[in-house]
């Protein structure tokens, strides 16, 4: 402990633990500087960045940021934690763009990013094994250079966590053909709150009651802290068959994709778009008043496998009046599909978001058109485009971006607040689920009760049996708060109900 202890430390906590704390992490290890404190008091949450671009916090500051260097220190702060009644925040890269690490009672952070190395990589049973604090873009390119790769490749690569994405229950831009990280997790360890390690050992299937492993995957911290994880893994494809196609309408573009996931072909990446994003990305390729829809497929694997698949798919499309563009656009993507766009926008006063759901595909088109006119009666001047991506047999997600021109923040707080209960409410009132990929966090608590009905109960009662003293991730996922905690729903204003 360099630095003297930050302003927002709650002092009365300050000598009962840290000191210890400081002591099992070693030198360098316990960050306890403003500069720190500042850095972790926020993920990419927009409703956070709305507040720091105006030197504000969205939440509280931590008391501090413990980095353990492996399993059983780690297991040596929780117990220290919870002997000392201390609530606590895993932290992966602090990418997630729902609050999940926005501390809201001055909450320790727990970094893990020193937990980063692969265990081992199995040939012969297609699994890696991987620390939960490697950074994902190494974690891949580890795997690229002995010819595999993990199939899970989040537009957030570089600036994620492997263990962020369990925790998250993420997808990758690949995950029509790899499948959701709840689809590649094979088996994994956690420290519990009572300082356990929990182990769910890889194997292919099992029938032993309800999935261990899946009460972890997605669970965001609340229920314990990933630890380890092995994924499956796959040979790198030999060969990349990318397309681009226009469309003659919105409902074409979604009949094509739906007959190509129900064919059983296999994309590897799909992503249709609508007018709006259309009109941006594919005026070059021959996007206009003819073929207003943009579409980009990719098939990959075995090369004669690759094409025969590409070919039947691109007979699907033609009989939806699909026709084959220029493949700039699908270049240009390729380029670019690990950039973040949205500082360029944020840094100009803009208020951007995104909003990710999932619907079937007898609710999509509706979908589409209730949340767009909704958000257009709520203000005309916002922007609004779609795109739909991880598509399945049964319906797909649709991934929207919203933005707010400036305007006193106070008014755009409101309209992003209310842009998202419409959002979240259409796609309730159709069936189907708020989240597609971006999980829960703090800022999608008010809807959970709606979209999880007695089952948020079940997860309530599973929490109160692991964490009796509400230390892990207190207040997200919809579960039960802190007293006397920042109530992020309820200083947004909005109207839906929160579970605390
Ligand atoms: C520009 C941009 C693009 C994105 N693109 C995608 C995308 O394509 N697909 C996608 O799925 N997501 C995407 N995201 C969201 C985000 O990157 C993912 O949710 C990611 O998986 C979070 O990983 P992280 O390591 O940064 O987690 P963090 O943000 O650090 O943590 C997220 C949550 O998980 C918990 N957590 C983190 N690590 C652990 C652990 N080891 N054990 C238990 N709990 C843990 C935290 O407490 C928190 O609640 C994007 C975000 C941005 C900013």
């Amino acid at each position: 402990m360099s630095q003297p202890l930050a302003q927002g430390l709650r002092a009365q906590r300050a000598p009962a633990w840290l000191e210890p704390l400081a002591g099992l992490l070693g030198e360098g290890h316990l960050l306890t500087s403003a500069a720190d404190l500042w850095a972790y008091a926020r993920d990419r949450l927009p409703y956070a960045t709305f507040h720091v671009r105006d030197g504000d916090l969205p939440g509280t500051l931590p008391t501090a940021v413990a980095c353990p260097g492996g399993i059983e220190e780690l297991q040596a702060v929780v117990r220290l934690a919870r002997a000392q009644g201390v609530p606590l925040i895993p932290f992966g890269a602090g990418s997630g763009v729902l609050g999940g690490t926005v501390p809201l009672d001055h909450e320790l952070m727990v970094d893990l990013k020193r937990l980063n190395r692969v265990i081992e990589l199995n040939e012969t049973d297609a699994s890696v094994t991987v620390q939960a604090g490697m950074n994902g873009g190494q974690f891949e390119a580890w795997l690229n250079d002995r010819g595999y790769t993990c199939g899970h490749l989040p537009q957030s690569l570089y600036m994620s966590t492997v263990g962020g994405w369990a925790a998250c229950r993420g997808a990758g831009q690949n995950s029509t053909r790899f499948g959701k990280i709840e689809d590649i997790v094979l088996g994994l360890a956690a420290v519990l709150p009572d300082g356990r390690e929990l182990r769910v050992r890889p194997v292919a299937r099992r029938a032993v009651g309800p999935s261990v492993k899946d009460l972890l995957v997605g669970s965001e911290g609340s229920f314990g802290i990933i630890t380890e994880l092995t994924l499956r893994v796959w040979r790198l494809p030999e060969a990349r068959h990318g397309v681009v196609l226009g469309f003659p309408s919105l409902q074409a573009g979604l009949d094509a994709l739906r007959t190509v996931m129900q064919r059983e072909l296999r994309p590897a990446v799909v992503r249709l778009y609508d007018a709006e994003e259309s009109a941006q990305r594919g005026k070059e390729a021959g996007i206009g008043a003819a073929l207003p829809i943009l579409a980009i497929l990719e098939f990959c694997g075995l090369p004669r496998l690759a094409a025969l698949e590409r070919d039947l798919a691109l007979e699907i499309v033609a009989g939806e009046g699909g026709v084959v563009l220029a493949d700039g656009p699908y270049r240009h993507w390729m380029q670019h599909r690990y950039e973040s766009y949205s500082p360029q926008w944020q840094s100009r006063d803009h208020f951007m978001d995104t909003i990710e759901v999932t619907g079937g595909w007898s609710q999509l088109p509706q979908m589409y058109e209730r949340i767009r006119d909704g958000l257009r009666a709520l203000s005309p001047g916002m922007y609004f485009g779609t795109h739909w991506s991880h598509v399945y047999p049964e319906g797909a997600c649709q991934y929207m971006t919203l933005r707010l021109p400036p305007m006193a923040r106070d008014e755009a707080l409101r309209l992003h607040r209310q842009a998202w209960d419409v959002a979240q409410r259409v796609c309730l009132s159709l069936g189907g689920s708020i989240s597609h990929h971006h999980g829960v966090g703090v800022f999608r608590n008010p809807w959970l009760k709606e979209e999880l009905g007695v089952g948020l109960e079940l997860l309530q009662g599973l929490k109160d049996h692991l964490d009796p003293a509400n230390l892990f991730v207190p207040g997200k996922l919809a579960l039960r708060g802190r007293a006397g905690a920042v109530d992020i729903a309820a200083a947004g204003g909005t109207t839906g109900e929160h579970a605390s």
